[in-house]
């Protein structure tokens, strides 16, 4: 069971200490800790216990390490990033199995010491029946987060340790193991908890993911602004229209239990097909649609799709006409696939046909379609590709595109942004690092972002970014096709197809020595550039595209001066920036059928009307100072969470600076002042910053990396 009942109905009676607790709820947890008490005598164990020392053998523990290597994969970088969170608290983090062996560990050395002497480490099982009430094994026993604290152990020796743990759950409910927060009882933290089950269930989601990495999985919360955070709910959809796996966020909003969820189809649940869910995302774009259960409570939805799925349930349809922008028209019109959204899918027609990825990006622009033409012939050919272009251009979204279409779509795509990634973390990120790499601390190794992309394909965004150092180990990597992490001697073989895109000129940072040349022609097997949007001939098929993907139902039309003002405009954020005007004046435009200019934001009215708009982005060489805001990111998070729910839906536009610049030197630092000032207004919320400027997240980052 995935979502435990007892969890939802008292959680205070887990999550508090007694002595923080009042007094009618210290009542119900006395009870509640004589009871599990009891449990443990009756199994025959005495509080004198004497801490058992005999952890299984070695050989042992690697084998419980290899059955559950799956686990500690996804597990492994969780508990390196906890570890980040309660560094020097005289504490540490535990993964055990599901029969609660401790499989593995991380913590402050001295509190480690400590742990030994209770023998809380690897090989040795905490289930209750071994050492009595304990956050690991009532956890598992109760399948329910658990905090056990000081004297609650049933073992005296135990009455230092005050822990927290969470199960881990597969997306069918089955049980997996736990993840335990130890420390001394003395620096307890109520917060402890709420990290720990944060934790658990970022380890459930990747686990869902890759289960189901192929499979049409929907996002959804209540509230928009929670999609893709952590409290989304993730259902998986299979071809049929049945539920397959949800995670546990899903289940507490749909208040059911895995099982009963996966009686249901879309159907049952929300009255929809998948082939209408994939009719409405098959726009590059991403906008959430709402979906009803029956009894009214609504849910913004988005959805993703990483593979082909071949078998996607459609009715039989008459052969579809595509027009030259790649949509199609009539009755018998095919659901179409988004590129963005559902991630450059692929489908097969009823009659067969293939539509690709790049199929979709081609919307009737001569210069991007001799781009895909070129892009098309080195598809499989291990020619490594180079996307040149502006922000916002669709670098990321050709690249998924030309993995969908490739024989490795079946396999991951990983996009690694050298821009976005502290420095100090980018070797770490990319190569991954053994056991004992770091000091200070028992860490255990994780993998690297390009081992995990192989048999697939890596996508090294800004690569123009990336420190000159690394720049020789990724050569490395490029030409002998094997890995050596950090602190390893192993190599490790890799297949991965390689496709870069920057924003820079790679040439002038050759000249300038800030890029290696030996690389550059290591990457640049086909170089192609994306035109800027002001540059393309395309600009109402991508428009009406949009739109169509942002109200299937009701698209609205886009008046004659609208349209004259948006080809007379320079679009800086590109088709980006296209998307967020749109956006906001669908909304504006309601009901009306036809978006007028008044429907536009003033600044963006004005900017438009003056001829103005913010200079395109200036291509300037990097110069690496410590980073303001990247490297206050943790590693996996380089967007904080809680930042998207404070942002307004419909912010779009170019924002006019909010004070004066003080006299910059140069363009440079000019657009640095900019972003500055736009950051501030937006109270330091880098999407909402992102989107008033019409630049993406990442070149925001990046300005200010440079702008010191
Ligand atoms: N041809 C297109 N049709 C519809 N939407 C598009 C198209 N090209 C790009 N977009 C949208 O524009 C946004 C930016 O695209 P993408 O991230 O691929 O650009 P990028 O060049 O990689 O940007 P950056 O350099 O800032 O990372 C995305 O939301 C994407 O879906």
């Amino acid at each position: 069971m995935v979502a435990p009942p007892r969890e939802l109905a008292a959680p205070a009676r887990t999550w508090t200490t007694p002595e923080a607790l009042p007094l009618p709820q210290q009542k119900e947890r006395t009870e509640l800790i004589e009871q599990w008490h009891q449990r443990c005598s009756a199994l025959g164990l005495t509080r004198v216990e004497r801490p058992d020392f005999e952890p299984l053998m070695r050989g042992d523990l690697a084998v419980a390490r290899e059955r559950n290597q799956r686990l500690f994969t996804h597990a492994a970088p969780v508990m390196e990033m906890l570890f980040e969170q309660i560094v020097d608290t005289e504490s540490m983090i535990v993964l055990a199995d599901v029969s609660g062996t401790i499989l593995h560990s991380v913590g402050d050395d001295r509190f480690l010491q400590r742990a030994d002497k209770v023998a809380l480490t690897p090989g040795v099982n905490w289930a209750e029946h071994s050492k009595g009430t304990n956050a690991i094994g009532t956890a598992l026993f109760e399948e329910a987060p658990t905090v056990v604290h000081g004297g609650e152990h049933f073992i005296h020796a135990n009455h230092f340790l005050t822990c927290s743990a969470a199960p881990i759950f597969d997306p069918r409910g089955n049980m997996l193991g736990v993840l335990d927060v130890t420390g001394d009882q003395r620096s307890y933290h109520r917060h402890t908890m709420g990290l720990v089950r944060m934790s658990a269930r970022m380890i459930e989601n990747q686990w869902l993911s890759d289960d189901y990495g192929n499979r049409l999985r929907l996002h959804f919360h209540s509230r928009v602004e929670f999609i893709g955070t952590l409290l989304e709910g993730i259902i998986v959809v299979g071809a049929d229209g049945k539920i397959l796996g949800a995670n546990r966020s899903a289940l507490d909003q749909l208040d059911m239990s895995s099982a009963a969820l996966r009686m249901h189809s879309l159907t049952s649940l929300f009255g929809t097909t998948a082939p209408a869910v994939f009719d409405h995302f098959r726009s590059p774009l991403p906008t959430p649609m709402t979906l009803c259960l029956s009894n009214g409570r609504q849910f913004h939805v988005s959805a993703r799709f990483n593979g082909p799925q071949r078998s996607m349930a459609m009715e039989p349809r008459s052969a579809p006409v595509v027009d030259s922008a790649g949509l199609r028209s009539g009755a018998g019109a095919e659901p179409r696939l988004p590129a963005g959204v559902l991630a450059g899918a692929t489908a097969h027609s009823a009659d067969g046909t293939l539509f690709s990825g790049l199929h979709y990006l081609n919307t009737g622009d001569p210069q991007i379609g001799a781009l895909i033409q070129k892009v098309q012939r080195v598809i499989n050919r291990d020619i490594p590709l180079l996307i040149l272009g502006e922000t916002g251009t669709g670098k990321e979204l050709l690249a998924r595109a030309v993995h969908q279409d490739s024989n490795r779509a079946r396999q991951p795509f990983v996009a690694v942004n050298c821009a976005s990634i502290p420095e100090s973390l980018i070797e770490a990120e990319l190569f991954g690092y053994e056991d004992g790499a770091f000091t200070g601390a028992r860490r255990k190794g994780a993998v690297g972002r390009i081992v995990q992309a192989n048999g697939g394909t890596l996508f090294l965004d800004e690569i123009g970014d990336m420190p000159l150092a690394l720049q020789a180990r990724l050569l490395r990597v490029l030409q002998e096709r094997q890995v050596t992490p950090l602190g390893s001697l192993k190599s490790i073989p890799v297949d991965i197809a390689v496709i870069g895109a920057t924003h820079r000129k790679l040439r002038d940072m050759i000249e300038a020595g800030s890029f290696r040349e030996d690389l550059y022609y290591r990457l640049n097997g086909l170089v192609v550039k994306l035109p800027a949007l002001r540059e393309r001939h395309d600009l109402d098929v991508v428009a009406r595209r949009i739109l169509l993907s942002d109200c299937p139902h009701g698209t609205p039309e886009i008046s004659a001066r609208v349209m004259a003002l948006f080809k007379a405009y320079a679009w800086p954020g590109n088709v980006r920036q296209l998307a967020n005007v749109l956006r906001t004046a669908a909304v504006m435009a309601a009901g009306e059928g036809q978006i007028e200019e008044h429907h536009l934001s003033d600044d963006f009215l004005e900017d438009a009307r003056s001829g103005r708009a913010p200079s395109p982005p200036q291509v300037s060489m990097p110069i690496r100072v410590a980073p303001p805001v990247a490297e206050a990111m943790p590693m996996h998070f380089t967007e904080p969470l809680g930042e998207r729910s404070a942002e307004p839906e419909a912010e779009s536009g170019p924002a006019q600076a909010t004070a004066e610049p003080a006299t910059p030197r140069t363009l440079g630092e000019a657009e640095v002042e900019l972003i500055r000032s736009t950051l501030a207004a937006a109270n330091g919320n880098i999407s909402v910053a992102s989107k008033r400027l019409g630049i993406s997240r990442n070149t925001i980052y990046r300005k200010l990396r440079w702008g010191k």
